[in-house]
């Protein structure tokens, strides 16, 4: 369909934008926002966010009063004239006559004048060539604990015109099957695996064909008692397997390993890949997520806070002797000695208390699929040419002066992967002695990987 001049792709609206007029957008991220101020006016804004005098919002937090954007108050009002409401998202705003917008006005510190401009963030796709709108995305172990739920976050949230594909050795004709009838416009693909002769690659390697991303939690899980270091012979093969498919059909493809030990799968996968010919560091991501979507729900529960605005990271490695919560920069929160260590301690052990829980049926699953979907959503959102998406994930540091090849650091997504590392949070005396402390054990963890892979 025409858009302005220009023809957007299949699975692109059109928005006539008050700013950057007719512009082609991917529904799956963004609207066309009626304007709440000028009539007839429209503003492209992500999902969820209104538009006030072309200026887009977030509508959950502000509001649009007179064409300026002004924090919604969420606490009870202090004045009379409000009514009381027991809800935590009442508004007076909305309630208020207009008479009393006015009042409210002059009272100085009612509103804080703050809004969020995606407009100077926003590049407009105004050409149909310009982004790759629809992508192909592989789970690897889709019929499993992860790779189920996992796999329904994505049929959800994927780019509308994208393919999903499903691998697995058993079970993933009937969950693809069952996936299928979910009305999102993201197509599947279902692949069973030869799970008497691995050898055989045919239905795998129709898997790995043109993918945008492979995302692996292929492999088994811990029982309690076991490190995840005792996973590793069997998962590193499973892992191995899957990446040379990858590394065959599609070598520019970014890969997602969620497959533990990730301290030594994703250095054996890099290897494998050099083996093949096709290693590219910026390509290659260990998956830490569920570190960070932990610590920001503990400190959240701990400090009545809303956990997904926790500001976290979470570097180092995936294990608790490895793993490395920066606890002192945690932005407009601080901690005592007492809940440092305890919060610390919660974080690290957080997955053994899963397995403990599930008392011999599998790990963490659900927690991680939502963790892989952010991960792996975040990393498409970048593939489509958004910008300022960071993550710590366990990536290739040998480019940085960490003095370890791989690290879980912050990492910012672009188009090609990894855009850029970024400098480690600010740390503390203690947490810098940590991090020198656990540096060597992740390198033996990464020459178990490297080991693997050079001898497979
Ligand atoms: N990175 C992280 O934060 C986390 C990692 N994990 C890890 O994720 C992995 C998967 O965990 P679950 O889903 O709970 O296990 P699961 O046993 O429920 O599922 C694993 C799936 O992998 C499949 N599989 C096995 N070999 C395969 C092969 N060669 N190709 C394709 N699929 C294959 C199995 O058939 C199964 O369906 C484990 O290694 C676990 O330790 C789990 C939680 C968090
Ligand atoms: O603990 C496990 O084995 C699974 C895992 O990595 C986690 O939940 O963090």
């Amino acid at each position: 369909r025409l858009c302005g001049d220009v023809e957007c792709p299949r699975s692109n609206a059109c928005c006539s934008d008050a700013v950057h007029g007719p512009v082609c957008y991917f529904p799956q991220f963004y609207h066309c926002a009626v304007d709440r101020f000028t009539p007839y006016s429209q503003s492209l804004c992500a999902r969820g966010d209104g538009s006030c005098a072309t200026v887009c919002y977030d509508a959950k937090r502000y509001d649009c009063v007179g064409g300026q954007i002004k924090e919604r108050i969420k606490q009870r009002s202090p004045f009379p004239f409000y009514p009381f409401k027991n809800s935590e998202n009442y508004s007076p705003i909305i309630d208020a006559m207009p008479s009393m917008i006015s009042e409210q006005k002059e009272m100085p510190n009612l509103y804080l004048l703050t809004c969020r401009y995606y407009i100077p963030q926003f590049k407009p796709h105004n050409r149909a060539t310009d982004v790759p709108y629809m992508v192909k995305v592989l789970v690897a172990g889709a019929a499993g604990g992860i790779g189920q739920p996992l796999s329904l976050l994505l049929k959800q949230n994927l780019p509308a015109g994208s393919t999903l594909a499903l691998f697995d050795v058993v079970n993933v004709i009937g969950v693809g099957e069952d996936l299928s009838h979910i009305n999102t416009h993201v197509k599947l693909e279902v692949h069973l695996g030869d799970l008497k002769n691995p050898s055989n690659t045919t239905e795998l390697d129709k898997a790995t064909q043109n993918l945008d991303l492979a995302v692996i939690p292929a492999g088994v899980p811990r029982k309690p008692g076991m490190t995840r270091d005792d996973l590793f012979k069997v998962n590193a093969g499973i892992v191995k397997g899957l990446v040379e498919s990858i590394a065959k059909n599609s070598p520019k493809a970014l890969i997602a390993i969620i497959t533990n030990p990730v301290n030594s799968t994703v250095p054996a996968a890099a290897e494998i890949l050099k083996k093949a010919g096709v290693y590219d560091p910026k390509r290659l991501f260990g998956v830490s997520t569920l570190d960070i979507v932990r610590a920001q729900t503990f400190i959240g529960q701990l400090k009545g806070q809303n956990p997904a605005e926790v500001k976290v990271h979470v570097i180092g490695g995936h294990s608790p002797e490895t793993m490395l919560p920066i606890l002192s920069s945690v932005s407009g929160i601080s901690f005592s000695e007492e809940e440092t260590s305890s919060l610390s301690t919660k974080i690290k052990e957080a997955g053994t208390a899963v397995v403990n829980a599930k008392d011999g049926m599998g790990s963490a699953t659900l927690s991680m699929a939502y963790a892989g979907a952010r991960f792996a959503l975040g990393l498409v959102k970048a593939l489509n040419g958004e910008s300022g998406i960071i993550e710590d994930s366990y990536v290739d540091t040998s480019s940085t002066d960490l003095g370890v090849s791989f690290l879980a650091v912050p990492v910012e997504f672009g188009k090609n992967g990894i855009e850029k590392i970024h400098p480690l949070p600010q740390m503390n005396e203690s947490e810098k002695k940590q991090l020198a402390e656990l540096i060597p054990i992740v390198q033996k963890n990464i020459d178990t990987g490297l080991e693997f892979a050079k001898s497979a």
